[in-house]
C-alpha cells in the first residue's frame, strides 16, 4: 500500500449523545485494531452537538467545533459526515443531502431519515460516488444490514421479521419477568439510553416500523415504503396479557414482518409491526431485554437468524464504525445492494387477506349475557374460536376480562367481528387483536 493510501479518513461527527460518544470512545479504544482493519487511520475533524460545553466522558479537545452542524458538508478537512443527532427532516436532513451531494460520505444511524428519504439519499449518493451506509439504523450492533446485503445476497428473500425495538423488548420482558409497571420499565429503558428522544417513536412502533421498512427494501430489492407499514405498538399490552400468553405457552413480542406475494399484477409486499403471541419454542422467544433478532428466509441458506444488541452506545457504535471501516476500504457500492433505479416499487398486499390464529381480549361490562354477544359476533364474521381462556377475572376498575385464541382463519373476518361490537355498551374497553406468530 502506498503513503498516498494510507491517507486518514477524515470525520466530522454531528451529535455527541448516547452513540455519538460512544463512537468517540471506540475509536479512541481500539484505534491500532480499527486502522489495521480500515487500512489507514480514521481520525475526527470536527464535531457538532447542541451543547458545548457538556461532560460526556470523551476527550474532544482535538477537534474543531461547528456551532451549525450544516458546515459539516463543506469542509475540506472532512471526507466522511457521520450523523448521530436524529430526526426524519430539518437541519439533519438537509446536512445529510448537502453531504452526498457534495461526494462526501455519510454514515448515519439515523433509522427514520433512511425510512422516509433513502430512496432520495441512496440516489443522490449514486449520482454523486458518494458512500451511504446504515448498519446501525437497523438492530443496532447486529451486522444485519451487511449481512442481508452482503452474506445473503445470492439468495431470494420473501419473508423477513423479528424483533427490532430493544426499549419495547426490554419493557415486555420485564412486564413478564417481574411483572414491573409499564412507566417504570419505559423510564429504566430511556435511563439506560436505548429509547428515542421521543419514546412514543418506541413504544408505538414507529421506530420499528423505519428498521422493517429499511430491511424490506433490503431483503426484497423493494423500494422503501414507510407509509404503507400497518403498525400497533405495545402501549395497549397489559401484564394480564402477558399472563394469559404464558398460560398458553407463549411470550408476548414487538414483531415486524415483512413479506412478498406475487400476484397476476407483479409482486407485493406486506409489513406489519403489531404485538404477535410468539410460542415459547420459537428462536424469538428467548430474545430478552434490550436484545433484538431478525429473521430472514433465504430460498438457497435457509432461515437466516441475526441476533444481538439492538441499542446503546457500544453496540451502536459498532456497527457505526464498521461503516466507517468499509468506506475507508473504498467501498462505496450500492447502499441497498443494487442502484435505486433498479429497486421495484411494490404495491401493498391486502392484510386482511391472510390467514392467521389470533390472540383477542375483551375488557367487559360485568353482566349476564356479555359473553353471548361476543360469540355470536365471532359466529357471524365466520370466526372459529379455538378456546376461550378465561373470563370474569376482574382487571382493576374498568371491567372484566375475557380473552380468546381463534382458529386459524382470515384476518378480515376477526375485523368484521371487532367492528360487529364497535359502539356496544358491553364492551368498556377497545378490544386487543394479537396475532400468533407463525413459525
Ligand atoms: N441510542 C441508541 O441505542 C440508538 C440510537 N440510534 C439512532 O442514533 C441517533 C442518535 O441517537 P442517540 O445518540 O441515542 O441520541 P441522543 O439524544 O443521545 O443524542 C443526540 C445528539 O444530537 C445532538 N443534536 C441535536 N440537535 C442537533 C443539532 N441541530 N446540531 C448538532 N447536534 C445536535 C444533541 O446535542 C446530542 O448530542 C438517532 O437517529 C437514533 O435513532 C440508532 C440505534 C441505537
Ligand atoms: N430506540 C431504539 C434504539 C435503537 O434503534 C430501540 O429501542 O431499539
Ligand atoms: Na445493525
Amino acid at each position: 500500500m502506498t503513503g498516498l493510501d494510507r491517507k486518514p479518513l477524515r470525520l466530522a461527527i454531528a451529535g455527541l449523545g448516547t452513540v455519538g460518544a460512544g463512537v468517540i470512545r471506540l475509536l479512541e479504544e481500539n484505534r491500532a485494531l480499527v486502522e489495521a482493519r480500515a487500512g489507514r487511520p480514521i481520525t475526527i475533524a470536527a464535531v457538532s452537538a447542541r451543547d458545548r460545553t457538556k461532560d460526556r466522558g470523551v476527550d474532544l479537545s482535538g477537534f474543531a467545533w461547528c456551532d451549525d452542524m450544516a458546515e459539516m458538508a463543506k469542509r475540506d478537512d472532512v471526507d466522511v459526515v457521520v450523523e448521530l443527532v436524529g430526526g426524519s427532516d430539518g437541519p439533519t436532513l438537509a446536512l445529510a443531502r448537502d453531504t452526498l451531494a457534495a461526494g462526501k460520505g455519510l454514515v448515519t444511524a439515523n433509522k427514520a431519515m433512511i425510512a422516509h428519504h433513502g430512496m432520495e439519499l441512496a440516489g443522490t449518493a449514486e449520482t454523486n460516488g458518494a458512500g451511504l451506509r446504515f448498519e446501525a439504523a437497523v438492530a443496532g450492533g447486529i451486522p444485519v444490514v451487511k449481512g442481508l446485503r452482503e452474506g445473503a445476497s445470492a439468495n431470494a428473500i420473501d419473508r423477513v421479521y423479528g424483533i427490532l425495538n430493544g426499549t419495547c423488548n426490554y419493557i415486555l420482558t420485564a412486564m413478564e419477568s417481574s411483572g414491573a409497571d409499564f412507566g417504570e420499565t419505559l423510564a429504566d429503558a430511556q435511563r439506560l439510553g436505548f429509547a428515542e428522544a421521543d419514546p412514543a417513536f418506541d413504544i408505538d412502533g414507529v421506530d420499528a416500523a423505519h428498521k422493517l421498512a429499511i430491511l424490506a427494501a433490503l431483503s426484497f430489492g423493494a423500494q422503501i415504503d414507510f407509509e404503507s407499514v400497518e403498525i400497533d405498538g405495545i402501549r395497549r399490552v397489559r401484564a394480564a396479557d402477558i399472563a394469559q400468553a404464558d398460560a398458553l405457552g407463549y411470550v408476548v413480542r414487538l414483531i415486524g414482518v415483512a413479506d412478498v406475494e406475487q400476484s397476476t399484477a407483479g409482486p407485493r409486499m406486506l409489513q406489519r409491526v403489531r404485538p404477535c403471541l410468539v410460542a415459547k419454542d420459537h428462536p424469538l422467544a428467548p430474545i430478552d431485554g434490550p436484545t433484538n433478532a431478525v429473521v430472514a428466509e433465504g430460498n438457497f441458506s435457509g432461515r437466516l437468524l441475526f441476533q444481538g444488541a439492538g441499542a446503546g452506545d457500544g453496540p451502536t457504535a459498532s456497527a457505526v464504525v464498521a461503516d466507517l471501516i468499509d468506506l475507508a476500504r473504498g467501498d462505496a457500492g450500492a447502499a441497498f445492494s443494487v442502484p435505486t433505479q433498479q429497486l421495484v416499487a411494490m404495491p401493498k398486499a391486502d392484510s386482511g387477506a391472510r390467514e392467521s390464529r389470533s390472540y383477542i381480549r375483551f375488557t367487559v361490562a360485568d353482566r349476564p349475557g356479555v359473553l353471548a354477544e361476543i360469540t355470536a359476533a365471532m359466529r357471524d364474521a365466520g370466526v372459529s374460536i379455538q378456546s376461550l381462556i378465561q373470563e370474569g377475572e376482574a382487571d382493576g376498575a374498568d371491567g372484566v376480562l375475557v380473552a380468546m385464541v381463534t382458529h386459524q382463519g382470515p384476518v378480515r373476518n376477526v375485523r368484521a367481528a371487532i367492528e360487529m361490537l364497535a359502539g356496544s355498551d358491553s364492551l368498556t374497553d377497545d378490544p386487543l387483536i394479537m396475532p400468533i406468530l407463525r413459525s
